[in-house]
């Protein structure tokens, strides 16, 4: 291709990131130009309603989507619509007839990645999502390509902006968490149905992506343990904040390595979602908002830390147009980005199996024979004690235990046992805890 020649583009969807992908595409057309060799042409638009996008001009947009991914003459799909349906099969049409594709679509990828990068590699085709996991902040890109390289053995932090947003606002501002889910969907941060934000689902989504690409292994949607922030009250963001800390939604995928029967290494993989307390002296205490950050550990790098706007219109739009330049690139020079890469093919480990340590509050009778009792049941349990603390007396005499590392199963056992007691009147807060 010449600097005459054009890249054509076209664009699924046109909502808080579609909106800004076209105004970005269009403002700095000639830069873009200069810094792929070729013009990015936008050819179309689809949207649902469009009356509502007086920004774009009305003879780039279209509402069959079918059609547009369909043209021979489109050579890059870009799609910002969202959800598995129709979504999928415009991205399988797109690839299949060699359109190079960039999506922000991580409930699609998480859940049908493998089908779309075989579909892509049959064709030999581009298929790049760098704004489907953290937004704005190159994370797939390092992971694909600077750290391909390394051993990564584990990727922990934020990746959820709209959760970030609200216990930030809880913990900050007091805000009750209704209101600050309102302002999140407001600021174009929270999904299209925000039950996948509060619920973990979109982070649980990310959290696979992240570990697929990061252990060399398929880990779905379905193999990330989830837990979201709906059950977060406001005594759990009193009781961390009594322990100097924090609650955070963390993303968490580790490699371990255990010994096998015949005493040799047996690797596996975990990835979860759930509410940690973190220490305020954490680096990750201070992401505040719909910022994320993320660590990724590597064996010879050592620890690195990713950080920026997670969620928003224009930071993700930064994400896809620097997939676009990249894929239009590929186009030009007549190349391929990475494929999947997915030859580890080590198992996932249950929850129940993977370490955790657990904060407990207690609300108990104040009389002898309670802490044994209480004790007891983690002994039963075999999970060991880091700390205790009483506060208050008579009847309000609450007991604060902190474990040390058991398998996530043995803690939620003995939560359970714990409720069973006499003398426990109520478990009033359980979360995991950082370390
Ligand atoms: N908003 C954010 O901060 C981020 C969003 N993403 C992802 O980007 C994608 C888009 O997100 P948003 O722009 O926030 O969503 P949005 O809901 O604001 O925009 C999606 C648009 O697609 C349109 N649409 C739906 N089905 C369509 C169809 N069949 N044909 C044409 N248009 C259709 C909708 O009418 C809507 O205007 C999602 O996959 C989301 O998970 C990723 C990172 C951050
Ligand atoms: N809803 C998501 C958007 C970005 O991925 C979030 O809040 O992080
Ligand atoms: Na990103």
């Amino acid at each position: 291709m010449s600097a005459e020649q054009v890249v054509r583009v076209g664009v699924l969807g046109a909502g808080v990131v579609g909106s800004q992908v076209v105004r970005l595409l269009t403002e700095q057309a000639d830069e873009l130009a200069a810094r792929v060799g070729a013009r990015l042409e936008l050819v179309g638009v689809a949207v649902r309603r469009p009356n509502r996008h007086a920004d774009i001009p009305a003879e780039l947009l279209t509402t069959d989507a079918a059609a547009l991914v369909a043209r021979e003459d489109v050579d890059v799909i870009v799609e910002v619509i969202g959800g598995i349906e129709p979504t999928k099969d415009l991205l399988l049409t797109a690839l299949r007839r060699g359109a190079g594709v960039v999506t922000a679509n991580k409930a699609l990828l998480a859940e049908h990645g493998p089908e779309l990068y075989a579909t892509a590699d049959a064709v030999g085709t581009d298929l790049y999502f760098e704004a489907a996991v953290a937004g704005a902040i190159p994370l797939i890109r390092p992971l694909r390509e600077s750290l391909a390289g390394d051993r990564i053995t584990r990727i922990l932090g934020i990746v959820n902006g709209t959760t970030n947003y609200i216990l930030s606002a809880m913990t900050a501002d007091g805000m009750g968490y209704d209101e600050a889910l309102a302002e999140a969907t407001r600021l174009g941060y929270a999904e299209a149905d925000p039950t996948a934000d509060v619920d973990g689902f979109d982070a649980a989504a990310k959290a696979a992506i992240l570990a697929s690409i990061g252990f060399h292994t398929r880990v779905g949607a379905a193999d990330v343990y989830r837990e979201g922030i709906s059950a977060v009250s406001a005594s759990d963001v009193a009781a961390a904040a009594r322990l100097g800390s924090v609650i955070k939604l963390l993303a968490i995928c580790e490699r371990t390595t255990a010994t096998g029967p015949d005493g040799g290494p047996v690797e596996s993989v975990s990835a979860r979602v759930h509410p940690v307390m973190v220490p305020r002296s954490h680096p990750l205490a201070v992401v505040d908002g719909a910022y994320n950050a993320v660590y990724v550990e590597a064996e010879a790098a050592g620890r690195l830390m990713f950080y920026g706007p997670g969620a928003g219109g224009a930071p993700t739009a930064s994400a896809v147009l620097g997939d676009l330049v990249a894929v239009a690139r590929n186009r030009v020079a007549g190349g391929r980005g990475p494929r999947e890469s997915a030859y580890a093919a080590l198992p996932v480990q249950p929850m129940g199996e993977v370490l955790s340590r657990y904060h407990i509050d207690l609300d108990v009778a104040d009389r002898a024979g309670v802490l044994a009792a209480v004790a007891g049941a983690f002994a039963e349990a075999g999970v060991s004690i880091s700390t205790v603390r009483q506060e208050g007396r008579d009847d309000d005499a609450s007991l604060v235990v902190v474990t040390h590392g058991a398998p996530d199963a043995a803690l939620a056992g003995t939560v359970a046992s714990l409720a069973d007691l006499e003398s426990v009147r109520q478990v009033t807060s359980v979360m995991r805890v950082m370390g």
